[in-house]
């Protein structure tokens, strides 16, 4: 059985003060053996902030990024070493706004994955194309090519500490969700290109997923997980949408 995971990004938002109420508003904790991790990506400063306080209401830490250098001369970056001192243990790498507006290419993403894996992070790898690139028929070779970067420099072996996200450009922060049968086609592909290892890599889907259509797209069958972005910032809409797996 692939475990299930539905991971909050946080994006660029949020503050000690939103970690506090976000807390307050979930009241319950989320049981040991609910059916899926929850996780949140707060941006990386109020990691430290939030790591007790999300544990005591069961969720866990997710970075938003992860350095594809072990330690030294990285203005700005945070190495994988450090997110485990924070009691974080997976990390999104390559998401589309790091693509687009920080110049990630699919080299520079699987530089990172290789050296959050080799750190004991999980990455938690972001694909999908734009919507230029469906409409002219190329939404496979696009993920393809993405995720054949990652997989040329990861032995087999620890395929499985891998998490993908499918994420077409199109569908973040645009309220145009794919339907759960684009959803479905895609996943199915990104699990096509793993091979046998495939079976027990979890796949999620991003992309205006909110808790009007989070079930529709978490029964698909190769679906196993969501990436979330704007409704993880409230908490009743996140406890929905991680309700609906
Ligand atoms: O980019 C996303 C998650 O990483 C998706 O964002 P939205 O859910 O706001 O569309």
């Amino acid at each position: 059985m692939r475990e299930k995971l539905v991971i909050g990004n946080w994006k660029m938002n949020g503050s000690a003060l939103h970690i506090d109420s976000f807390v307050d508003a979930l009241r319950q904790k989320i049981p040991a053996d609910f059916r899926a991790q929850t996780l949140i990506a707060p941006p990386a400063c109020y990691l430290g902030y939030a790591s007790p306080r999300f544990e005591e209401v069961g969720i866990g830490l997710c970075a938003q990024d992860v350095s594809a250098y072990p330690v030294g001369a990285y203005t700005g970056e945070i190495s994988a070493g450090m997110l485990l001192d924070l009691g974080c243990r997976f990390a999104i790498v390559g998401h589309s706004e790091r693509r687009s507006y920080h110049g990630e290419t699919d080299a520079v993403v699987a530089a990172k994955v290789k050296q959050a894996l080799r750190d004991g992070i999980r990455p938690v790898v972001c694909v999908g194309e734009a919507l230029a690139q469906r409409e002219e028929g190329r939404y496979e070779q696009v993920i393809r090519q993405q995720v054949q970067a990652v997989l040329q420099v990861c032995e087999p072996e620890v395929w499985s500490d891998l998490v993908f996200a499918y994420e077409p450009v199109w569908a973040i922060g645009t309220g145009q969700t794919a339907t759960p049968e684009q959803a479905q086609e895609a996943h199915r592909f990104i699990r096509s290109l793993l091979g046998a290892p495939g079976a027990s890599v979890s796949i999620l889907y991003g992309g205006s997923v909110k808790p009007e259509n989070a079930a529709a797209i978490f029964s698909q069958p190769d679906v196993d997980g969501g990436l979330i972005g704007g409704a993880s910032l409230c908490a009743a809409d996140f406890k929905a949408v991680f309700s609906a797996i």
